[in-house]
Parts: structure tokens; sequence; C-alpha cells
């Protein structure tokens, strides 16, 4: 319950549409109550006594009451849809807004199912729910209490009925609630799994594809999508057997109430019409109770994913920004002193005091063995996340003294998976840099080779990249990326083997561009070739989370055991180190 108070703030703005539609509700449900009422007296007063002046005047106020009804009623409808709208558009959008902010840590965290499940179904969830509670919360207890006050006020010698009717009607509601309340708690946490095996289905779909793994990935989905039809099956049932018990006590209701009504009537104690207007009050009274119902069960199920999305909003930063940083120009030299760092707070470090100097406009290659932290370090010059111990400096100076935004403008950073946007290329490259020029996209797309196969494209640059990059190959991807990098013309330049799938006269021609055109930036090139990196001013040699080498390639060639292992391992499969 927590979380929906947290929430009432994204409530604020639109409070006024949020009053009127109760008030405009209020309306409906005055006029709704006092339709039996009028009905009674056309019945009573004008039919019994053949006064038509009478009853033509009733009609009339009961067209005009309808109408004021109508008017109320609508106008509800479009005001409590207009607050539950725009309430849920922004809270969409502040969920959108702090999930970019987030760092790796905080996104390692939720699982990327569940976040698309908070910004979707957790939203929709409290939209819908938002709009019952203004449109039928306020109809049902009003509704409900002003039916038996009429009936207390207007037709006593019933109202005993009511008595043993409605705690009936209460205790049978309340009881079926409570179960239906959890089974819909349930529903939902099967709907999560039914959504986070869509989405991991269909995000590795050629994997399941290659490994002929299709019906095993049917199985798992029948698995889940059966628990959810089952869930859902038992909770409408729930709800099914409540409807026609609460039917059957009204219906015992109206019985008790003809037979006593003909009693009264027959003693001169009621008029008929107090009989039949008797009856529309149960029926109301049924109504509301009902309502009331739904909507609670709608903010039941609205409950738990009020407390995810709060937990989402709730999660901070992991990195947080300078107040006051440095604001000068970064020329790209890279110091690590004595950094530790693990994912998890008490897991294993993955990388152990490393040590290294990079002088701005090197070149520093960084080799190992899978696994062994090669991307943890570069990840942490941008501050995707921060160390836990040491000190990372550029140009001297603590990379936390620095503006994050700032930082990571001087950084050129391709990582080792090319995520490519369904965007045209153009749009993807100039990610990079949004201000570049033509001649600028250009020159990017010739230093990482994606030039020539660009060119080949009908639409040139302007060709769309599907989703997932579904149209284009590894090493087109790998180029892009760098593309990407590339036109940012940044300081320090992090290339995260992203020339694995790329042919190696191409990754020639790669590095002599980058040679070329990156002469004051700092180069941090990750791979697992040492073609790839032999030209390095520095090479870093990793084992298991440490520097275990560093120096040029001749050096470590002559002095160091896991480079010469490394370099040994490639010549025996055939490779060459001018690859
Ligand atoms: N987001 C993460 N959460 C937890 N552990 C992680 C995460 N990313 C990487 N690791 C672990 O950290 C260690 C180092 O990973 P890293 O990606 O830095 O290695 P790498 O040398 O770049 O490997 P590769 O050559 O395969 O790319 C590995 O043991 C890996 O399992």
């Amino acid at each position: 319950m927590q979380a929906v108070l947290s929430l009432k703030k994204y409530l604020k703005p639109y409070v006024a549409f949020a009053l009127i539609a109760p008030l405009l509700m209020v309306l409906e449900v005055s006029m709704d109550l006092v339709q039996p009422t009028i009905m009674q007296h056309i019945i009573d007063r004008g039919i019994a006594a053949g006064d038509t002046s009478y009853v033509v005047k009733m009609f009339g106020l009961m067209i005009l009451c309808a109408i004021i009804g109508l008017i109320g009623g609508a106008g509800c409808s479009i005001y409590a849809s207009k607050t539950a709208i725009n309430f849920a558009a922004d809270i969409r959008q502040e969920l959108y807004e702090t999930i970019t902010y987030f760092s790796n840590k905080n996104k390692d965290h939720f699982t990327l199912g569940k976040l698309i499940t908070n910004i979707t179904s957790d939203v929709e969830m409290l939209q819908r729910a938002l709009t019952m509670l203004l449109k039928v919360f306020v109809r049902g207890p009003l509704t409900f209490m002003g039916a038996i006050l009429i009936v207390f006020l207007t037709a006593r010698e019933l109202f005993p009925i009511l008595l043993v009717v409605v705690p009936i009607l209460a205790i049978a509601i309340i009881y079926f609630s409570k179960i239906s309340g959890k089974m819909f708690l349930k529903v939902q946490e099967a709907v999560d799994a039914v959504n986070t095996r869509v989405q991991e289905n269909l995000a590795g779909i050629r994997v399941i594809k290659a490994y002929n793994r299709k019906q095993h990935q049917i199985e798992q989905f029948t698995a889940v999508n059966g628990a959810l039809m089952r869930r859902n099956i038992h909770a409408e049932q729930i709800i099914g057997i409540l409807m026609p018990l609460t039917v059957f006590v009204v219906n015992m209701g109206i019985i008790a109430a003809l037979w006593l009504g003909a009693i009264k009537v027959e003693n001169d104690t009621i008029e008929v019409g107090m009989i039949l207007a008797f009856i529309n009050y149960l029926m109301m009274i049924m109504g509301g109770l009902m309502s009331s119902t739904h909507v609670l069960m709608l903010i039941a199920r609205a409950v738990p994913s009020a407390n995810r999305i709060d937990a989402v909003l709730k999660e901070k930063s992991e990195i947080h920004n300078n107040e006051q940083p440095f604001t000068g120009s970064i020329k790209g030299a890279v110091t690590f002193e004595n950094v530790s760092f693990a994912y998890n707070k008490n897991s294993e470090p993955v990388l152990k005091n490393i040590s290294f100097k990079a002088n701005a406009g090197e070149t520093i290659g960084i080799i190992g063995m899978t696994g062994s932290g090669k991307t943890t370090i570069v990840q942490l010059i941008p501050r995707l996340y921060d160390a836990d111990q040491g000190v990372i400096k550029i140009d001297d100076r603590p990379i936390e003294q620095y503006d994050l935004q700032a930082l990571r403008a001087a950084i050129g950073y391709a990582p080792q998976k090319a995520t490519l946007f369904s965007r045209t290329i153009e749009e993807n490259v100039k990610y990079g840099d949004e201000s570049a020029s033509l001649e600028e996209l250009i020159e990017a797309l010739e230093s990482s080779c994606a030039l020539e196969f660009v060119e080949k494209f009908e639409d040139k640059a302007q060709y769309t990249v599907a989703q997932g990059a579904a149209n284009l190959s590894g090493g087109q991807k790998q180029r892009l990326a760098m593309a990407r990098a590339f036109i940012r013309k940044p300081a320090i330049l992090i290339l995260d083997d992203t020339t694995s799938a790329v042919d190696s006269i191409s990754e020639s021609k790669i590095q002599n561009a980058i040679k070329e055109n990156f002469k004051d930036s700092t180069k941090f090139i990750i791979s697992s070739k040492v073609s790839s990196i032999r030209h390095a001013d520095k090479i870093l040699v990793l084992d298991d989370g440490e520097i275990v080498g560093q120096g040029t390639h001749d050096e470590l060639l002559e002095a160091n055991p896991a480079y010469q292992e490394i370099v040994s391992t490639q010549l025996v499969r055939g490779g060459t180190l001018n690859e």
C-alpha cells in the first residue's frame, strides 16, 4: 500500500479531473436513485387515481432525470479516463527515463523482462484500476447507501427485508472477493512468467532454430501458458459463482417483498407502487455492491503492479554525477591505480589491483583468456560501472570529478556486441554525433571499412537496419558500430573485440585508418588475436582479473610467459602474427 501512496504524486496535476469525475457520477447516481420513487408516484398517485396529467408530468420528470443522469455519466467517464490515461502516461515516461539513467549495476538487478512488464502491463493495470476507481467506486457505495436510505425513508414497511438480504450479500461478496483477490495475484505472477518466456524465446529465435529446440521451447511455453490458463479459470470460476449467488439472494428478497407486500396491500398499509420501487432499489443495492467489489478486486490486482513500478522508480542510480564537475577539456591520458571491482557485493572481484598508465594518443592492446576481465576494465572508463577500490584517472584527475555527460562525450565506445537500432544506417552511425556532416559520416564509414558494403545498398546510408540488425551480417554490424565510435572523433577510443567477425584484409585497413585518423586519441583495443594488438604502444596481458604482464609486443614476447603462451597457441593454430 506504501507504493500506491508514493505513486499518488503522479495524480497531482490531474487532481481537478479526478474530482470532477466522481462529482459528475454523484449527479448520475442521484438521478438513478429518484427514478423508482417517481415510478412509485406514477403508479400510486397517478395511475391508481386516474390522474393523467400527473402521470404525464411525472413522465416528463423521469425523462429529464434520465438526461441529467446521462450527462453526469458521460462526463464522469470522460474525466475519469482523462485522469487515468494522463496518470499512466506520466508514470510510463518516468519509468522510461529512470531506466535510461540506470547504471549497468542497476540494470543487472532488474531483468529486461521485468522492466518491459513494468512499462507495459503494470502501468496498464494501474490505469484500469484508476479509471474504474473514479467511475465506479463512487457509484457503487453511493447507489448502495442511497438506495438503503430511500427505502428506509419511503418504504419502511419493507425495510426489514433489507436487514436480512444486505448482510447476506455483503458477507458473500467480501468472502468471495478475498479469495479471488488472492487468485488474481497468482494470475499476475503467471502473466509475468508468460511475458518472460515470450520475450526470451523471441529474442533467441535464431538460436532456438539453429539448435532445433523449437519443440523444447514450445513445451516450456505450453507449461507457463497452461499455468496461466488454470489460474485464470480458477479465478473466473470464483467470480462466476458469486454472480448467480447474489442474484439468488436478491430473488429471495423479491419473493419476500412480494409476499410481505401482498399482505400489507391487503391490509391497506402500503400501495403496489411501493413494492415495485422496493424491488428496483433492491436491484440497485445488489448492483452497487457488485460494482464496488469489482473495483476492490481491480485495486487488489493493481497493488502488486504499483509495488513493482515503485521499486524501479525508487532504485537509486549507482553512478552519481559530480555536483561541481571539472569542466576543462579531456586529452585522454588514462591511469588505473590498484583498481578492484566485483559485479556483485558478495562475489569474488573480477578485477584485482589493476594498475597501468596510458598516455594521451597511445594505443593500448588488451589480451587475455575469455572471462579474464578485459571488457570489465574498459567499461570502468566511461563509468558504466564504478570501481570498488582504487582510482581511475583521466589526465591525472579522478574520473568522478568530471561531469558524466562530458566524460562519456569524450569517449567513443564500440562494445563487444554491436547494438544497432531499427533506423537508417546514417541515423545509427550519427548516434555517435548527431551534428556530424555528410563528409564526416562518409569518413567514419570509410575508416571502419563499412562504406564498401553501404554503397552497395540501393538506399546507401538510408538503408534501414531491421530490428536486432537481422538484415546485416556480424561483420557489417561490427563495422557500423565502429563507425559510430569513430564519428565522435573521441579523446578516448575503445574497441572491444570489434574485428572478430571482420576479414583480415579489412581489419588491416581499419588498423591503418585508426593509426592515421586517430593519432591524438588514446586507443584501447581488446582482442583475442595477437595480430590485432601487436603494434600497440602497450599491451596488457590479463589472467583471471589480474594484469600478468604489460609492455610492447617485443618486450612481452621476450619475457612474459603468459603472452608467450598466447602467441605460441595462435602460431600452432596455423595463424601468423601478421594476419
Ligand atoms: N554483468 C555481469 N554480472 C556479473 N558478472 C559478470 C557480468 N559481466 C561479466 N561478468 C563476469 O566477469 C568476468 C569478466 O568478464 P569480462 O566480460 O570482463 O571478460 P572478458 O575478458 O571481456 O571476456 P571475453 O573475452 O569472453 O569477452 C567473467 O567471469 C564474467 O562472467
